[in-house]
């Protein structure tokens, strides 16, 4: 086990966001979290990331409670890509993605060449080692978005986090990204609203519906037109794609 939740409860005033909402995240997979627009999505990632707190039930790392684990030793094992991620300051891209490395730093340790490696890698990976001396305001919003992506890899992280990441991207980058994703030896959990890609690549999804999971499991137990217009409200018919054996989505005009 990962990441796990139990029972989870989030309201906002006397609206119930979260509703009981329980699963477990396998070690090395990645799960692709779906839903209609507000239906808890982002609040279920900033809950597991421990920006906020349950009302009731609770978020489990390796089945220590996260309310029990410092924000230092989260930061070390956890990655969170925000929806709408900012970095104010007009620094070099290089300069972003280094302060992934300050969970893992002391203040008796000088950077090092782990920190270089990891910070070198994560550029290489988030195709953003060109632009890497670059000006923060100069960049484009995708870049920005591949600058956050890999700020959140020089983490390190065990676990990553990610709330659209592929939203502002062109789709060469949205496919790489998705490739890359599935391939690091890490726990992601990461928000989509592109079902294809969400089936082609996830080892398991699940689905939300107004602060509740409705579905859960293999990609080709969850993507079918049953589920598409209950919960999307879109008709269409899937097939399976002979091209990656997972299912693929032909939407209806
Ligand atoms: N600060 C807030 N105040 C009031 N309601 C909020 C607040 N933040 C979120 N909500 C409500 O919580 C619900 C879930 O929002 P959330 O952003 O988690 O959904 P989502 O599935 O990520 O949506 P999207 O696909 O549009 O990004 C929505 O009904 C939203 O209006």
């Amino acid at each position: 086990m990962s990441i796990r939740t139990e029972n989870l409860t989030w309201k906002i005033g006397a609206k119930t966001i979260l509703d009981g909402v329980s699963f477990e995240a396998q070690p090395g997979q990645m799960l692709g979290l779906l839903g209609p627009n507000g239906s808890g999505k982002t609040s279920l990632l900033r809950l597991l990331a421990g920006l906020k707190k349950p009302h009731s039930g609770s978020v489990t790392l390796e089945g220590r409670d996260i309310k029990s684990i410092g924000r230092r030793a989260m930061a070390q094992r956890v990655a969170f890509v925000e929806q709408h991620a900012t970095t104010n300051s007009n620094l070099k891209v290089i300069d972003v993605v280094k302060l992934g490395r300050f969970p893992h730093r002391s203040m008796f340790s000088g950077w090092s060449k782990t920190d270089d490696d990891a910070v070198a890698q994560a550029l290489e990976r988030a195709g953003m080692i060109e632009k890497r001396h670059d000006r923060w305001q100069s960049l484009s919003g995708g870049e920005k978005q591949r600058a956050h992506i890999a700020r959140a890899l020089a983490q390190s992280p065990q676990e990553l986090i990610l709330d659209e990441p592929t939203n502002h991207l062109d789709i060469q980058h949205q496919i790489s990204l998705m490739r890359l994703v599935s391939s690091l030896p890490v726990t992601s959990i990461i928000a989509l609203h592109d079902l294809n890609h969400a089936a082609m690549f996830c080892d398991r999804l699940i689905v939300m519906q107004k602060g509740r999971i409705v579905a859960s499991g293999a990609p080709e137990e969850i993507v079918t037109q049953e589920l598409l217009r209950d919960v999307f409200s879109v008709d269409a018919r899937v097939e399976t794609s002979p091209h990656h054996a997972r299912p693929h989505i032909h939407y209806l005009r």
